[in-house]
């Protein structure tokens, strides 16, 4: 039966059923069981975070995707395709940006990605080399040594070898990891181009501020189970505390409040209130504030970031 290719047929770029991987004892190492059964659905069309503790189960699970690991048990469909039923076709619709600097020193860039296009079949005619030397920052080095390239171009072109064949879905593992600003931003400028242009996007990171700002959805995996899988703001509505932030002016009590709230006063000498905003809405606490008689001269809310709930997730006994 054809798969089907149209975007608009597909609603899910990746659906992972039951995924199960034991890697074989080798030496005095006993067989390690890396993914216990994984369920996870990846939206076509999203920027999605792949999230985890070190050894959750990450790495696993994207070289799985990308065919480089030979999966134990389960089912995982790509674009439509069932790895198992269309490997080829299922390969063709990933392209992986790896973590370590896979590239061939004597190559220059033009040429590792002409290389690349031939591994994937893709035919002269439809390869898109300048395109993506542009794209990446790279022309002017199109015909260099690769071994001549900076540590940022040749994760540049890591980038550019991972679409040699147009796929629909970019795996990017770890892609900031070590690298300087400048090249952060190009990277995600470039990814953010990419998904506008319809291409769904998965991503490992261990900069949890970097998920919370890129990712649409986002799951969190550990000792190789699935804790949870949301949108990205729902996940952070999860966390239910907030820090109330207030400039009394020269009056520095600390007025007597409710039990559940903690207050302390900061280095700066703003009084700072840790609340349940499910609890105590804002306005009822600024009010206790007033009734206190404490000057309010400036207001500020802290909202939980993506950390404060990864560590209440994942932090172990
Ligand atoms: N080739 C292998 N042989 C045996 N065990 C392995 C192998 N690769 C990974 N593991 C083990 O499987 C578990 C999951 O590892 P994996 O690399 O997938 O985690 P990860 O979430 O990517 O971690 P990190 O954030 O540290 O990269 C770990 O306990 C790891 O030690």
């Amino acid at each position: 039966m054809p798969a089907p290719q149209s975007p608009d047929d597909i609603a899910n770029a990746i659906e992972i059923r039951g995924l199960t991987k034991t890697y074989a004892a080798s030496g005095n190492a006993a067989p390690k069981l890396a993914l216990k059964g994984l369920d996870l659905t990846i939206p076509a069309g999203s920027i999605f975070g792949l999230l985890g503790p070190n050894g959750a189960g990450k790495s696993t699970t994207i070289n799985i995707l990308a065919g480089l690991v030979r999966k134990t048990a389960g089912k995982v469909t790509i674009w439509g395709f069932d790895q198992n039923v269309n490997p080829r076709q299922s390969r063709a619709a990933i392209g992986v940006m790896p973590q370590e600097l896979n590239i061939d020193p004597f190559l220059s860039p033009r040429a590792s990605l002409e290389v690349q296009a031939g591994l994937y079949g893709v035919p002269k005619r439809e390869r898109w080399t300048d395109e993506l030397l542009d794209l990446v920052g790279l022309t002017e080095q199109a015909e260099s040594y690769t071994r001549h390239l900076s540590g940022g171009m040749k994760r540049r072109l890591l980038l550019a070898k991972a679409l040699v064949h147009r796929p629909q879905i970019l795996v990017l593992d770890e892609p900031t990891a070590g690298v300087d600003i400048q090249l952060r931003d190009m990277l995600w400028k470039n990814v953010r181009r990419l998904n506008e242009q319809g291409m769904t996007i998965i991503l490992t990171t261990h900069y949890l501020e970097e998920a919370e700002q890129m990712c649409d959805r986002i799951a969190i995996i550990d000792r190789g189970e699935l804790l949870l899988c949301e949108d990205t703001r729902t996940l952070l509505g999860r966390a239910d505390s907030k820090t109330l932030i207030v400039d009394t002016g020269d009056n520095q009590t600390i007025p007597a409040l409710p039990d559940d709230i903690r207050a302390t006063r900061r280095p700066d000498g703003r009084l700072a209130m840790s609340y349940t905003p499910s609890r105590i809405p804002t306005d009822i606490l600024i009010d206790a504030l007033r009734n206190a008689g404490l000057p309010i001269k400036d207001v500020a809310v802290e909202a939980p970031d993506l950390e404060d709930v990864f560590l209440q997730l994942t932090t172990r006994a």
